[in-house]
């Protein structure tokens, strides 16, 4: 069977990124053997608390992050599209642009996928893209549940990633960082220094434009 063309997407907040996605998307990058691996900040999430700094803010950063490294893209559609982000619009405008014969895959960690039945319209996810699970080392899958039925049915290995365009559930154990944004932005405000968890131009961007020095931030 013919191999495809093969992109993946990291999607997050990344208020604001660091080491940990950064290293999980390069990592993923390898061990699926994508062609393309695009970091896919999202704008409004419905599911959490608006992020802390405004989307410009978040842009800039990953900018940042990314210069320099060929290895992962900054796919800025959901930043651009007004109103709440829900990854199936994103999906269906991506395989609108990519036709069928690319293969597409979503990459979310393993607490994300629990989540899964909640998200808009997401029986429809896998008839867009393969959708691929990370899990820490010792995380157990569901065993039922509408997930746990997913994964029977639909479950799958990496080379099918690059014969398919859509419609696999790969899961993939790998070693996560220990670096939460949520513990970035807390140190920061507390006036202590989150150097060593993100990368150096990212830190110097937040102390010049003085980002997350209280709880809730706005910016341009
Ligand atoms: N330390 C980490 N290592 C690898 N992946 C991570 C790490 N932290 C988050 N992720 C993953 O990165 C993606 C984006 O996550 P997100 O922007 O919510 O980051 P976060 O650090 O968890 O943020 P927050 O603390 O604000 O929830 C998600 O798929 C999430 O599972
Ligand atoms: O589309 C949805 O309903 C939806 C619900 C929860 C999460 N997501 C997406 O999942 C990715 C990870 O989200 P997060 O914020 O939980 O780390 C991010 O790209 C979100 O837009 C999407």
């Amino acid at each position: 069977m013919k191999k495809l063309h093969t992109i993946a997407l990291f999607g997050g907040t990344f208020d604001p990124v660091h080491f940990g996605h950064l290293r999980m998307a390069l990592e993923l990058r390898e061990a699926l053997g994508v062609d393309e691996m695009r970091i896919l900040p999202s704008r409004q999430p419905r599911h959490r608390e608006s992020p802390g700094v405004s989307a410009e803010h978040r842009r800039q950063m990953l900018a940042l992050a990314l210069a320099g490294g060929g290895e992962l893209q900054l796919d800025e559609r959901e930043l651009l599209r007004p109103g709440p982000t829900y990854t199936v619009d994103t999906l269906e405008e991506l395989r609108g642009e990519l036709g069928e014969e690319v293969s597409i895959s979503f990459c979310m960690g393993l607490d994300s996928l629990l989540t899964l039945p909640n998200w808009h319209r997401w029986e429809r996810l896998l008839e867009l893209a393969h959708l691929v699970v990370v899990a820490r080392p010792g995380w157990r899958l569901p065993g039922e549940g509408e997930v746990a039925e997913l994964l029977e049915r639909q479950g799958g290995g990496v080379g099918q990633l690059h014969r398919e365009p859509c419609g696999r559930l790969v899961v993939r154990e790998q070693t996560l960082l220990p670096i939460s944004a949520t513990d970035i932005r807390q140190l920061i405000a507390a006036g202590r220094s989150p150097r060593y968890l993100l990368p150096d131009a990212v830190l110097e961007y937040i102390e010049n434009n003085q980002l997350y020095r209280t709880a809730t931030e706005s910016g341009p």
